[in-house]
């Protein structure tokens, strides 16, 4: 299918007010789009379901899934000469829009220096504190704003979700929550942020060194006390050392972990409580930094710092990646694929309404107007595709 038709169908789906998905994998040179036939709203019960699922930072609330078994699935090569031509179009619409007030700036930095007086206080060590941003009157078309996304960040997870009776919501995430095929688990631990400026080897300072081992450690200790007693060996798992990583304009620390479950393990559940919220969007400890932003953050965070993703979707895998053309189906296996990730860089459309959702992790040692800056220098990035 042409790409231009793949993009009419789905403004028809949201033209007819039904439910869809549309993502693109971190790399990959390929779109999917998944239409539900009707607009059910169907709620994750346990995690062993298939589908797209689009779950809320707070678990109490429900999380959302497309049902495989109710949905259309479509794939379309999507190459670097695509990327090009979109962004010819585009160019010229795109434009950074300043619109901080001075009443977000003060209350945000009070947030933050609350925050850094209840870690000075022994609440927790870490907490991540965001803030929504208004922009009026936007009017291109969503579908628009997913090809900006596109465009712009090539290693991110960018996706647009609708359901009428959820809402729409579009972003290029550099996070991935959980990855799990067959066996094979990964996940990562991102945090510390730095613009990019022309160069990936930069210096970081303790302070975010310090803010990413909290997120590695969790996962960590998460992974082994929630599938640890499947483990017939702590060497399965593999962590890496941090190296620093580009989403777009900002740079991050970076440390990806692996592991192998056993061939049975159909049920996320207990993982992705575990792991969600990680300490990358939320603090440490968990409970307590939740407690703390859900009783202070001053606005309902809804999807933002949710997670997202394929869930149980089958996908076949060539056992041997150097016999390209063999036909005979010995050298394919089937896999259960899992690919989840961390709902940040987002945004929400209501009508020509857009709530830009921004945040940045809190230790002792953080400067409360640096965080602001922070938080600004994200949203302007995110509200230069609308
Ligand atoms: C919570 C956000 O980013 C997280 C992920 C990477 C770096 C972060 C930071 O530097 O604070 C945050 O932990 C956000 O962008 O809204």
């Amino acid at each position: 299918m042409a790409l231009d038709q793949f993009f009419e169908q789905i403004k028809k789906q949201y033209h007819d007010q039904l439910p869809f998905v549309v993502y693109k994998k971190p790399n990959a040179l390929e779109l999917k789009r998944m239409f539900q036939h009707n607009d059910a709203l169907h709620t994750v019960v346990d995690f062993t379901e298939s589908g797209f699922v689009f779950a809320p930072f707070d678990s109490r609330q429900d999380a959302f899934i497309l049902p495989i078994e109710h949905a259309d699935v479509i794939s379309v090569a999507f190459d670097e000469n695509d990327f090009y031509e979109l962004m010819i179009r585009d160019h010229k619409t795109s434009a950074i829009i300043n619109s901080n007030k001075d009443s977000e700036k003060l209350l945000h930095i009070k947030h933050v220096e609350d925050g850094i007086a209840a870690i000075k206080s022994g609440c927790f060590s870490k907490v991540v504190l965001s803030r929504r941003e208004l922009v009026e009157n936007v009017e291109t078309h969503p579908i628009e704003i997913f090809k900006r996304l596109l465009q712009r960040y090539p290693t991110a997870f960018v996706y647009c979700w609708y359901h009428p009776k959820v809402g729409l919501w579009l972003g290029a995430t550099p996070e991935t929550l959980l990855s799990v095929k067959g066996n094979q688990l990964k996940t990562m631990s991102l945090a510390g942020t730095q613009a990019f400026e022309g160069i990936t080897e930069v210096v970081w300072k303790e302070k975010e060194k310090e803010e990413q081992q909290i997120v590695t450690d969790f996962i960590v200790e998460s992974l082994r006390e929630s599938v640890g007693n499947r483990l017939s060996s702590s060497d399965f798992m593999k962590v890496s050392d941090q190296k620093t990583v580009r989403a777009g304009n900002l740079l991050h620390l970076q440390t990806e972990i692996s592991m192998q479950l056993s061939p049975e393990t159909r049920n996320l559940k207990p993982i992705l409580e575990a792991l969600h919220p990680t300490p990358a969007v939320c603090g440490f400890p968990k409970d307590k930094a939740k407690a703390y932003i859900i009783g202070n953050e001053g606005y309902p965070r809804e999807f933002y710092a949710g997670f997202m993703g394929e869930l149980h979707l089958k996908e076949t895998i060539s056992r041997n990646p150097n016999r390209r053309n063999v036909e005979n189906n010995a050298y394919r296996v089937q896999k259960s694929v899992s690919d989840l990730y961390v709902n940040l860089r987002c945004m929400q459309m209501k009508d020509q309404n857009v709530f830009i959702y921004i945040g940045g992790g809190i230790t002792k040692d953080s400067d409360p107007v640096a965080e602001w800056q922070e938080t600004v220098h994200k949203s302007q990035i995110i509200k230069s595709v609308l």
